[in-house]
């Protein structure tokens, strides 16, 4: 018997190493469709988290745009983002200071019905602005929600091409350091 998952899923890798964009394979039928997003065994396989201690749901009208968001240390975490609805404009932004990509961005465009989904390891922020009428998020993350720990960097400092010029935004995320500013704590 393999030991692939049927359906099938692929990890495609993004220019930013360890960030993946996963696409399951979608099974459609007269119901709708079935799509396999993790496999635990293909997950470490392709040396991906596979222990989460939060999950969460947010929900978002269009060209609501939320980020640049991560969680410093000791309480940084990998990060697992799939748009159960709708579609965004999905961005990961390298913070890890001794990278080769070192404030680069990947953009991942998600949706409900490709059911493909964003792997973040830790030193990444993400961020992402709804394409469509509105979207339903699913977050993984490897590390409990901390406060303390919570951080920004403002969307507009890191040369991201945004689908929008003027995103509703929290009264937080429009306050946040710029990237220049930003001192990282992330290693490699
Ligand atoms: C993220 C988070 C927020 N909260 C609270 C804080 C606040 O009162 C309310 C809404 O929080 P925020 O405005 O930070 O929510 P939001 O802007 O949606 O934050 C999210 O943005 C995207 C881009 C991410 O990547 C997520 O990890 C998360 O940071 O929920 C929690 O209780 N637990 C959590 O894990």
């Amino acid at each position: 018997m393999s030991d692939l998952p049927y359906p099938k899923i692929d990890f495609v890798a993004t220019p930013l190493d360890g960030c993946f964009e996963i696409r399951p394979t979608v099974v459609s039928d007269r119901r709708g469709f079935f799509a396999k997003v993790f496999h635990k065994p293909l997950w470490q396989k392709h040396g991906l988290c596979t222990e989460f201690q939060e999950e969460y749901l947010t929900y978002s009208v269009r060209d609501t745009l939320r980020g640049l968001h991560f969680q410093v240390p000791p309480m940084q975490h990998a990060k697992v983002v799939l748009c159960a609805r709708g579609e965004v404009f999905d961005v990961a932004l390298d913070l890890r200071r001794d990278s080769p990509t070192y404030g680069q961005h990947a953009v991942i465009n998600l949706s409900g019905t490709a059911a493909n989904a964003v792997y973040l390891p830790p030193g990444f922020a993400h961020g992402f602005c709804v394409t469509s009428d509105e979207a339903l998020l699913y977050y993984k993350q490897s590390s409990v929600y901390s406060p303390a720990h919570d951080g920004g960097i403002r969307w507009d400092s890191a040369k991201i091409p945004w689908p929008v010029n003027d995103p509703i935004l929290s009264e937080r995320d429009k306050v946040f350091q710029t990237l220049s500013e930003f001192e990282s704590p992330f290693s490699l």
